[in-house]
This record gives structure tokens, C-alpha cells and sequence, in this order.
């Protein structure tokens, strides 16, 4: 079929069945129908592409500390690994759907596509609220889901890493499940785990490290110094709360943050040390943080100020409030913070988007660094790892502006454009579709 015929008959725009409208996976296809559209993509691979490669759900029981068993539901997605194993975190939430899951994989996999990284894409997540559980049961929990999953993860396979609500102990106790059965220690199964059992330094910093040296590239294409710039951070877990700290070391001002106690704004800005410190003093949370007047999590994103963060969850800003959002950059910290209804309008207002398969990407490039290091059993100095993560990110970012001006598209349409020709010109190279 020629490229016009193809564009006229419409493939790209056709609905994809069983997907629920205005959720993340349709926010994605979105995305990648326009870049489709761009790239004249082939009918074939648009379809390849468009659903995962594998979704495995399984049934996690867990004897609980009082003798009764629950049962709780958990899910894998490997969306795509045509350019290495796939790679992607797990999250634990009450509310985690396999949609959510499967538009998470795919993001993964166009987000070490935009970075280089030999990744493919995957994604993890269980139904359970990790703080309605002891550390005992999430730890049965974890080793349940892990050997459910001894098929589908392999440092060769597929590599989860943290993600909401779960960390490094969540990761040890996965890495450590893996070789009991494998008989020998596999450290490089898993990324984001503690140093003394094979994780990179920085790691942690890492996803809100490149969110930063995204806004500083964003703040100097628009000539505002650092110095001189306000600041709003949505979420104070590991993202917001380090994203917020490195910003607040540049001498930016963080007049608002919050998580899911509430918001927090003090317009002559909050000192971040203090409410990092508040936060792990006080179970993790910035309830009765009193640094700051009390504000909505709406009310806060519709904050004036030059950068917002939105860094807690999917779908924060929409068609809905999209019209009011005042920042100039917008550096999404979360995964698919902004819904692909509401990319028009902030376009139209000016405002200038730094799409999470960019501005995020920290966190799986330094995951990379980590998978290399455990397969070499020789580790790197922080100093190497920060370095060769800020030079990743700002080649990405410059590589990106490059092509929004080529195409005079968004960052965002550039992210998808290029992570998108990367993927299918290995498939073409590969043959796998032929
Ligand atoms: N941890 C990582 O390395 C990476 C994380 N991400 C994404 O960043 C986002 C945050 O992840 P993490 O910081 O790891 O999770 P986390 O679990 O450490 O922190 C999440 C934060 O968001 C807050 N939150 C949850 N719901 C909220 C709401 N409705 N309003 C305001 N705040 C709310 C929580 O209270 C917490 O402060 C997610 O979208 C995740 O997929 C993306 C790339 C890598
Ligand atoms: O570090 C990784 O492997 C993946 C992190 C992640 O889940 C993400 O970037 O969304």
C-alpha cells in the first residue's frame, strides 16, 4: 500500500478495540497514530506495535500475619523487545489496571528508544495498598509475585525496577527469589536495588537528576536563569521530592509541593531540605507539614509560576484544567501526567512540554548503567554515573529540540517521531515482521 493510500484509508485512526477512551493507553495510541502518520510507518508494524508483545496476570496468595490467606491480582506487560530485554518498573496501587500496565510497557519502550538505551519496553503492577500491609506480608507478597513471574524476569529477559509504592527492599526481595531458584546469585535480574547487593549509586537521585537537567535545558532555550525561576512539584516521593531538592540547589525558588496528604504553597518559597526531612521523619508523608499554607492539588497545579513538576500519577492534567495551567515548562516527572486531549491546549497557550519519555528517562538510563555494572561485577563512582547520565539526558533533550524544529512539532510529537522510527527501523533490520 503507497503512503498516501495508507494515510487515506485511515489505518492509523482506526479505534483500537477494548481500549477505554481518555485512560493512558489511549492517550499513548494517540501519540503514536500522529507519529505513525509523520513517519508513513508500515500498516503491519503500526498493528505489531500498537498491542503487547505479552501480558501475563497472575494470583498472588498471601498468608497474612493473623493465618487468613488474601488473594490479590498482579500483572506483567512486556509491550515490545525488539531492542534488547525489556525493562520497567513495578507499581503497587489499590486502583492498578491492565490498561494502566499496558500503556506504562509501551511508554517504556519508546522511552529507552528516545535515550538509547538497548531496552525494549515492560511494566509491572499489583493490586494491593502497600500500607494496609505488614513488612513481613509485603515481603510474601513480593516473593509470591517474583515466583510467579520466574518464566517471564531474567537479566537476559526482562528486568523490573522500582516504581510507585515500591523500592529497593521490594527489589532485593526480587532479586533474592530469583536465585534461590537459579541457584546462584543474579543480581543484574533486577534494577534499583540497595548498593551492597549490586545496585548503582545514584540510582535513586537518578529519574529526578534527569528531570532537572531536562528543565535547565528547557529554562536556557527560553533564556531564564534557574536563579530566577519558580518552581511547583505534584507528588514527594522519589521523583518530586528529588527533583524538588535539585531545583531548590540551583538557586530555584519551590513555592508549592505536595502529595497525597495535600498541597503545600508558600509563595516566598518552601525550604526543601526541611520538608524532605519533615517527609521521612514522618512515615513518608507531608501531612501537618507547617512550612506552608494548606492548598488543593488542583488549585496548586494551576499555580503561577515558571516550571511545574506534575511527578505523582497519570492523567493530572486534562481537558478539564489544561486552559488554566499558567507555568511556561511543563517537565512531566510522572509517567503520562498530561492526557493527549489536553496536549492541544497547552500547545495553543505556549506552554512548553517536556514528555515523561524524556524528562523521566533518568531513572531507566542509570538502570542501564546498573544492569551493565552487575554483568561486569565492577562498579562505578557517582561522580561517573552523574556524569554520563547529564551528558544521556542532554543529548537526548538537544537531539529532540533538533527534531520538534525539523518537523515544527511539539517536544512531545519529536519524542514519539523519533523513539518510533528507532523501533521500527531495528524491526525492518531485524526482519522479524517480514
Ligand atoms: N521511581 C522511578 O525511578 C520512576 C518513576 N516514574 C514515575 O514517576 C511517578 C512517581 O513515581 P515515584 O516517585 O517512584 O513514586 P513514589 O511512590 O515514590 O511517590 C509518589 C508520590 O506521589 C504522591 N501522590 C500519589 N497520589 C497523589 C495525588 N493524587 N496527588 C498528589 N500526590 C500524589 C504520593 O503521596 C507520593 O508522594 C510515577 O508516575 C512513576 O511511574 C517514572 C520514571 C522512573
Ligand atoms: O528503571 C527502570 O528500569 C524503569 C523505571 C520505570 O519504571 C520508568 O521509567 O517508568
Amino acid at each position: 500500500m503507497s503512503t498516501k493510500d495508507s494515510i487515506a484509508s485511515g489505518y492509523y485512526k482506526e479505534p483500537v478495540p477494548h481500549i477505554a477512551h481518555d485512560s493512558p493507553f489511549a492517550s499513548m495510541m494517540e501519540r503514536f497514530r500522529f507519529a505513525a502518520e509523520i513517519l508513513d510507518l508500515d500498516e503491519g508494524v503500526f498493528k505489531y506495535l500498537s498491542s503487547p508483545e505479552k501480558v501475563v496476570m497472575v494470583s498472588i496468595p498471601v498468608t497474612m500475619d493473623d493465618g487468613r490467606i488474601e488473594v490479590f491480582e498482579g500483572y506483567r506487560v512486556i509491550h515490545n523487545s525488539i531492542l534488547g530485554p525489556s525493562k520497567g518498573g513495578i507499581r503497587y496501587s489499590e486502583d492498578v489496571t491492565i490498561d494502566e500496565v499496558k500503556a506504562l510497557a509501551a511508554w517504556m519502550t519508546w522511552k529507552c528508544a528516545v535515550v538509547n538505551v538497548p531496552f525494549g519496553g515492560a511494566k509491572g503492577g499489583v493490586r494491593v495498598n502497600p500500607k494496609n500491609l505488614s513488612q513481613a506480608e509485603l515481603e510474601r507478597l513480593t516473593r509470591r509475585y517474583t515466583a510467579n513471574m520466574l518464566d517471564v524476569f531474567g537479566p537476559d529477559r526482562d528486568i523490573p525496577a522500582p516504581d510507585m509504592n515500591t523500592n529497593e527492599q521490594v527489589m532485593a526481595w526480587i532479586m533474592d527469589t530469583y536465585s534461590m531458584k537459579q541457584k546462584k546469585t543474579e543480581n543484574a535480574v533486577v534494577t534499583g536495588k540497595p548498593i551492597i547487593l549490586g545496585g548503582s549509586k545514584g540510582r535513586k537521585e537518578a529519574t529526578g537528576r534527569g528531570v532537572v537537567t531536562c528543565t535547565l535545558a528547557a529554562l536556557g532555550k527560553l533564556r531564564i536563569s534557574p536563579s530566577n525561576t519558580t518552581v511547583v512539584v505534584q507528588g514527594f516521593g522519589n521523583v518530586g521530592s528529588v527533583s524538588a531538592q535539585l531545583m531548590y540547589e540551583q538557586g530555584a525558588e519551590v513555592i508549592a509541593i505536595s502529595d497525597i496528604s495535600g498541597g503545600y504553597y508558600n509563595k516566598n518559597g518552601i525550604d526543601i531540605e526541611e520538608a524532605i526531612r519533615y517527609s521521612q521523619t514522618h512515615g513518608n508523608s507531608l501531612e501537618g507539614f507547617d512550612g506552608a499554607e494548606p492548598i488543593s492539588n488542583q488549585d496548586l497545579l494551576e499555580l503561577e509560576c515558571d516550571v511545574l513538576i506534575p511527578a505523582a500519577k497519570e492523567d493530572q492534567i486534562n481537558k478539564e484544567n489544561a486552559s488554566r495551567i499558567k507555568a511556561k515548562i511543563i517537565a512531566e516527572g510522572a509517567n503520562g501526567p498530561v492526557t493527549a486531549n489536553a496536549d492541544k491546549l497547552l500547545e495553543e497557550n505556549g506552554i512548553m512540554v517536556i514528555p515523561d519519555i524524556l524528562a523521566n528517562a533518568g531513572g531507566v538510563t542509570v538502570s542501564y548503567f546498573e544492569w551493565v555494572q552487575d554483568r561486569h561485577g565492577y562498579f562505578w563512582t557517582e561522580e561517573r554515573v552523574n556524569r554520563r547520565l547529564n551528558r544521556m539526558m542532554r543529548e537526548s533533550f538537544d537531539n529532540l529540540f533538533m527534531v520538534s524544529e525539523k518537523y515544527s512539532i511539539t517536544l512531545r510529537q519529536a519524542a514519539y517521531v523519533y523513539a518510533i522510527d528507532r523501533v521500527a527501523t531495528t524491526l525492518k533490520l531485524r526482519g522479524i515482521y517480514a
